[in-house]
């Protein structure tokens, strides 16, 4: 049956990528289609970072998790620059990006693939009239756990208690997650990202999300 997802946009691009990035790019970028994720990554260990920012948790679980291939979804240029920086450097061999929406790629990855997710420090769009563009809701978590494996973990983290708290409601409404918070330090391999280091400490909230096709 064709997947369809409603996309409304989340983030803005506001720069564009020098050539030396854009070389490197085309060195690490996922092709969003099917046949090629399925001859190209589906045997392996899949992992995805959705909003990687500047990819201080994509480059460090990549490095301390080096069986597995973990996608990177980030429209924002700036953030891209920094993670190709990071891969570089590190000589990191197991990052893939996807440099747009990930509800774009999310529909041609293969049903029960993904082993972790990470969504750290999503946009909150605090006002009312823009909650709507919030990524965290239970039409995106039902898309999400279709693309899981059985225990299979996302791990999403804020620090705005009303985000924290609709991200609850919405886990609840998808009802294909079993979910608890958890301490930073339980998460393995994180290394603290840019939004973490600006966040208000005492409100960070991380979530774990069990997918158990079961449910
Ligand atoms: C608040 S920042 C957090 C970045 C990073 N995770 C961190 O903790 O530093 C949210 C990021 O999500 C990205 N983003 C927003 N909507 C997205 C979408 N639909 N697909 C992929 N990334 C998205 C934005 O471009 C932004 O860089």
């Amino acid at each position: 049956m064709h997947e369809e997802i409603r996309i409304i946009k989340s983030f803005a691009r506001r720069s564009t990528l020098k050539e030396s990035d854009k070389e490197l790019l085309d060195k690490y970028v996922v092709n969003n289609s099917k046949e090629w994720m399925e001859k190209t990554i589906f045997q392996k260990r899949v992992w995805l970072d959705i909003g990687f920012g500047s990819g201080e948790n994509t480059a460090a679980q990549a490095i301390g998790n080096q069986d597995i291939i973990i996608i990177g979804c980030e429209p924002y240029l700036k953030g891209i620059s920094s993670l190709l920086k990071k891969i570089e450097q590190n000589n990191i061999k197991n990052i893939l990006i996807w440099p747009d929406d990930v509800k774009k790629i999310i529909i041609n990855i293969a049903d029960c693939i993904l082993e972790k997710v990470f969504i750290l420090f999503p946009d909150p769009w605090q006002k009312r009239a823009h909650n709507k563009r919030r990524l965290i809701n239970a039409e995106f978590l039902k898309l999400l756990a279709k693309k899981m494996i059985s225990k299979g973990e996302v791990i999403i983290s804020t620090d705005y208690p009303e985000y924290a708290k609709w991200m609850q409601k919405e886990i609840e409404k998808s009802s294909a997650f079993t979910y608890t918070k958890i301490n930073e330090n339980e998460v393995e391999n994180y290394a603290e990202t840019k939004y973490h280091k600006k966040a208000i400490k005492e409100q960070v909230i991380f979530f774990k999300l069990i997918y158990d096709c079961q449910i």
